[in-house]
């Protein structure tokens, strides 16, 4: 039975229903809890992948802040969300964990769907203040200042602009039932950078765990100050009420440190030193990011359970570093990703030239913008889903002045596992329309190094490339190119029937859908555009000699490569059927790629299936299927 509650444990044996299990447990039992989901994070985390260091880090915060806090009437808020795994088995789902970030399993991140304890989905950084400050006031303006408010903010996401934009509200807020659980292992992914991070570090004392917090009175907090009334920290400095440094892994410090915060007068920080990664030797000693995210791994060793595939970064990272060798001009960013966008490779060759600004995408497209001015070449490496950030910088700060800047945009379209915050599907819309800024898919390691160097070697404004997360394929060559477009097939003794315009690695699929529909008499051409924005004019010369033409993306399908392409035949008075395939206008949830692919249709045997399905809808509106074509063999693209 698990202690304090009639309910019976459930298969992993944890508390069901957060709080009120756990107020009940003695301090050997919360111990021994700990240990016990520590091991369960371990073992579970291994077998499916996911977000392992992070969580690790906060075993004993999660179960302090559960028993002083009564969720879900109080409302507890993760930022970015990847260490709400304790929170998920606290909450009883642990069970869940079986399928983690799996097709119809549990999400990675907090879940409404999944839980009324679970606020915020979206995985990107920085969020969690200002959805505290905005619940705390419309708590008070509904009378419910009774249920507080706490927000668990790692170091990393307090490096994003958001979460100070938040503080200076949140600090002279009316309220007073916001707690700000400031989560500081002292990294992102690396070391959190920045005069922020010097000054956790200074407050940490530089050491691992801070001494345990002397317990000041619980309405006053303890103010410190270094100099004669000078505010020790920045959230002092700017009103808010500091507590700690407290050692984010004993529970009962914690507890003192909360209950205090929570009966404050005034927003509280609260200061936990903690150790990502804790208590899992190979993800303590992990120096690249302490087993932040990672695959299926060995438990034994925390190692890969299996060699990775080259990847699409990997191919990025060699090529980013031979350009800089030959290019003293191209200067690198990142924001707090410089493993994970591909630069480790450029930074060890040339480490004053890559900067890494923390959690900050907004600060580092209007710096680059900053550096294009100066006379240099940044290219600002960032997820795709990341660039959402930083729309109004690329907009107005950078193609507004025409600017050199290019955009590696790694994580492009479907991701996975991280499910709907992080696929990177909207990019290939917002840069659609944006003047001057010309953007490249690349079908295979080939045409990325050639698209980047192409692409780095515009200067007469900003560029873009996107490839995806996942495996590089073989190189897929052309039979020939004309006016910049690739073509890469062409039906020999059939007519022009369908055109498949394939973005990027929907070269291959659409190559699979070509053999499908040549088999059955349909003749197919398929060209890869390898700059997708602007839509190359040829591309409506070659619809209009086709009966279909068929654009497929990994992108949402609105604003995308194939509905500009939709305009410019419009435009241009071509009347052939045309269709665009790609993602719909919605949020997909977690699963594989290849998975949420098939589900979209984004593979050979859907995109032939859709295609045969238009020329029929063809031929029902009067258009012989297989009539004499005006085209002779020579005219053929
Ligand atoms: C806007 C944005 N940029 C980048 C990321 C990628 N990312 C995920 S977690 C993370 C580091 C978070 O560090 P921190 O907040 O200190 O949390 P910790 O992992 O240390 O617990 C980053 C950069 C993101 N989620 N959101
Ligand atoms: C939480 C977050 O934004 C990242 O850690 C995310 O999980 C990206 O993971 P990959 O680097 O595996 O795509
Ligand atoms: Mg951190």
């Amino acid at each position: 039975m698990t202690p304090g509650t009639g309910a019976p444990p459930s298969r992993t044996g944890f508390p069901f229903g957060g709080g009120s299990d756990l107020r009940a447990l003695h301090t050997e039992e919360l111990t021994d809890l700990a240990a016990r989901i520590r091991s369960f994070l371990v073992e579970r985390v291994c077998r499916t992948g996911g977000h392992l260091g992070p969580n690790l880090g906060v075993v004993e915060l999660t179960i302090a802040l559960h028993r002083v806090f009564d969720s879900p009437r109080d409302v507890l808020l993760f930022d970015t969300g990847h260490q709400a795994y304790v929170h998920k088995i606290l909450t009883g789902r642990a069970d869940g964990f079986d399928a983690l970030r799996q097709r119809g399993g549990l999400a990675g991140y907090p879940s409404r769907v999944e839980s009324d304890h679970d606020v915020i989905e979206n995985s990107h950084a920085s969020t969690a203040l200002s959805y505290a400050d905005g619940i705390a006031k419309a708590l008070r303006h509904r009378g419910r200042r009774d249920r507080a408010v706490v927000a668990v903010v790692g170091d990393g996401a307090l490096t994003g602009g958001l979460a100070w934009e938040a503080l200076n509200n949140i600090a002279t807020a009316p309220y007073r039932n916001l707690t700000i659980v400031l989560n500081d292992n002292g990294r992102s992914y690396d070391p959190t950078v920045g005069g922020l991070g010097e000054h956790l570090a200074r407050l940490r004392g530089d050491g691992r765990v801070a001494p345990k917090a002397p317990a000041p009175s619980p309405a006053r907090p303890a103010l410190r100050a270094t100099a004669a009334h000078a505010p020790a920290t920045v959230f002092e400095a700017m009103g808010l009420a500091y507590r700690g440094p407290v050692d984010g892994h004993d529970i009962g410090a914690m507890e003192v440190e909360l209950r205090a915060a929570a009966a404050a007068e005034r927003p509280t920080v609260v200061h936990c030193v903690t150790v990502k990664g804790r208590g899992y030797g190979p993800a303590e000693s992990d120096e690249a990011d302490c087993l932040h995210g990672v695959g299926v791994l060995d438990p034994s060793t925390g190692r890969p359970a299996k060699a990775a595939a080259p990847t699409w970064t990997s191919v990025f990272g060699t090529e980013i570093a031979a350009i800089g060798a030959e290019r003293p001009e191209v200067v690198c960013l990142t924001a707090a990703m410089l493993r994970q966008v591909g630069l480790d490779t450029f930074a060890r060759r040339f480490p004053e030239r890559v900067f890494d600004v923390g959690i900050a995408e907004q600060h580092a497209v209007c710096s680059a913008a900053g550096l294009a001015t100066g006379g240099l070449h940044p290219v600002v490496c960032v997820y795709s889903t990341f660039l959402g950030r930083a729309v109004d910088q690329l907009l107005m700060d950078v193609a507004l002045h025409s600017l050199p800047v290019t955009f590696v945009l790694d994580r492009a379209g479907i991701t996975g596992p991280d499910g709907p915050s992080h696929h990177g599907m909207w990019d290939t819309a917002l840069l659609s329309v944006v003047p001057n800024l010309r953007l490249a898919a690349p079908r295979d390691a080939a045409r990325l190094r050639g698209l980047l160097r192409e692409a780095i070697a515009m200067d007469e404004g900003p560029t873009a490339v996107r490839f995806p997360k996942s495996a590089v394929g073989s190189d897929i060559d052309a039979l020939t190119r004309m006016d910049g477009l690739d073509v890469l097939h062409r039906s020999r003794r059939l007519r022009l029937d369908v055109l498949l315009v394939a973005a990027g690695v929907m070269a291959g699929p659409c190559l699979d859908a070509a053999r499908e529909l040549e088999a059955q008499g349909i003749g197919v051409t398929v060209v890869d555009p390898r700059w997708i924005i602007p839509i190359n004019p040829t591309l409506a010369h070659m619809a209009a000699r086709h009966r279909l033409a068929v654009s497929v993306e990994d992108c949402t399908r609105t604003g995308s490569m194939g509905s500009m392409f939709v305009q410019v035949c419009a435009d241009a008075g071509i009347t052939t059927r045309l269709r665009v395939l790609g993602l719909p206008r919605d949020f997909i949830e977690h699963g594989s790629r290849a998975e949420l692919l098939i589900e979209h249709g984004l593979t050979g045997t859907r995109i032939a299936n859709e295609a045969r399905r238009a020329l029929s809808a063809t031929v029902e509106h009067g258009r012989p299927p297989g009539g004499q074509d005006k085209e002779s063999e020579g005219d053929r693209p």
